[in-house]
């Protein structure tokens, strides 16, 4: 049995820092164990523009302290400007544009109402080589909930890497069987991050003893063979899926509210949290490419060269942890995990 296991410095690419004081309480816990980081677009106003992303990526830089490096990202809306995209990319500020459905998500109302109104832009990132990132769901109101990442697999994605066949796409955050074997079947074009609580939790979770707010993120957790087929994906060595922990906080009381907000805050403890997941699949030696280097070589971005060491011990996940005047949820509030960050 492991107790010790030392990989390249991770990355995590997708993850929400917000702003002001509530990336001033956050970044700190990514910056422990990450080296780099997508940082997603959807603050309010959101990230459209090439000054705004470097101001917020200094923004960051200042609250998460050295060697912690936020990779910027766009948010594509109906109107944007396919020359504001290249020149963010060729100034080394974007690495990627982000494709909100305008509504699927929290922040997400400014974003794209139909993809021909971006046709423009996802052509002129298929030329420079700028990934594009996806939140996956249909906002159809007729469509379950439940189903509305399968729908957009066929409905949305399908289109789009049929017209940009040399575009290259993450699915972000995926939570089904159809997810994760569309991946699977497609081009090495396109790949899937995957989150720590889709890889923990079943439906079940919203609903254990009553409504659990803080089980409630989007896309929402889908039933158990969903799980063990996401995490069949997660921990397969396929250099298709790779570690994005979409850590989105929500101050407690905005999730324990009678509308409460989507997004589950694990950054504090999300490398523990996947390390037990593996350990649980007998693939802690998966873990390495999973986290460190398939997200990398998907990107076209150097591999860290410094290291984590994660210890098999046991650690009590804190039930509050303050933030911004208030107090976060962090997930597996109140439980333990089998391996901690040494160091
Ligand atoms: N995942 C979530 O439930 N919420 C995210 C948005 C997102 O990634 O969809 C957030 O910004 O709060
Ligand atoms: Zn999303
Ligand atoms: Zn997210």
């Amino acid at each position: 049995m492991t107790d010790r296991l030392t990989i390249r410095s991770p990355d995590d690419w997708h993850l929400h820092l917000r702003d002001g004081a509530m990336l001033e309480a956050v970044a700190p816990y990514s910056a422990r164990q990450f080296a780099r980081a997508i940082i997603m677009p959807n603050l309010v106003p959101p990230v459209t523009s090439v000054d705004a992303a470097r101001a917020y990526r200094e923004r960051i830089r200042a609250a998460a302290g050295p060697g912690f490096e936020p990779l910027m990202t766009c948010y594509l809306t109906d109107s944007i400007d396919p020359d504001e995209l290249e020149r963010g990319h060729a100034e080394g500020v974007w690495v990627a544009a982000k494709l909100y459905p305008a509504g699927a998500t929290t922040n997400s109302h400014s974003g794209v109402t139909d993809v021909r109104y971006i046709h423009a832009a996802l052509e002129r990132m298929q030329r420079i080589g700028m990934v594009l990132c996806v939140h996956g769901e249909v906002t159809d109101p007729e469509i379950d909930i439940f189903d509305r990442e399968a729908v957009f697999l066929e409905r949305v994605l399908a289109p789009v890497l049929r017209d940009f066949p040399d575009l290259r796409i993450v699915l972000e955050h995926i939570t089904t069987a159809d997810a994760a074997e569309f991946v699977m079947a497609a081009g090495p074009n396109l790949a899937a991050t995957i989150t720590p609580q889709h890889l923990h939790l079943n439906r079940n979770a919203l609903f254990a003893g009553g409504l659990r707010p803080h089980a409630y993120c989007l896309p929402v957790v889908k039933r158990e063979r969903h799980r063990l087929a996401v995490r069949a994906a997660a921990v397969s060595g396929s250099p298709k899926f790779f570690l994005g922990t979409d850590s989105a906080p929500h101050l407690k009381e905005a999730k324990e509210s009678g509308c409460g907000c989507a997004g589950i805050w694990n950054a504090p403890f999300a490398l523990e949290s996947y390390a037990a997941v593996f350990d649980e699949e007998g693939a802690l030696d998966r873990l390495e490419g999973f986290a460190s280097e398939h997200g990398p070589r998907f990107y076209r971005l150097p591999l860290n060269e410094g290291t984590v060491t994660l210890e098999r011990a046991a650690v009590t996940v804190p039930e509050r942890l303050p933030a911004a005047g208030s107090d976060l949820v962090p997930f597996h509030a109140g439980e333990t995990l089998g391996w901690r960050l040494a160091g």
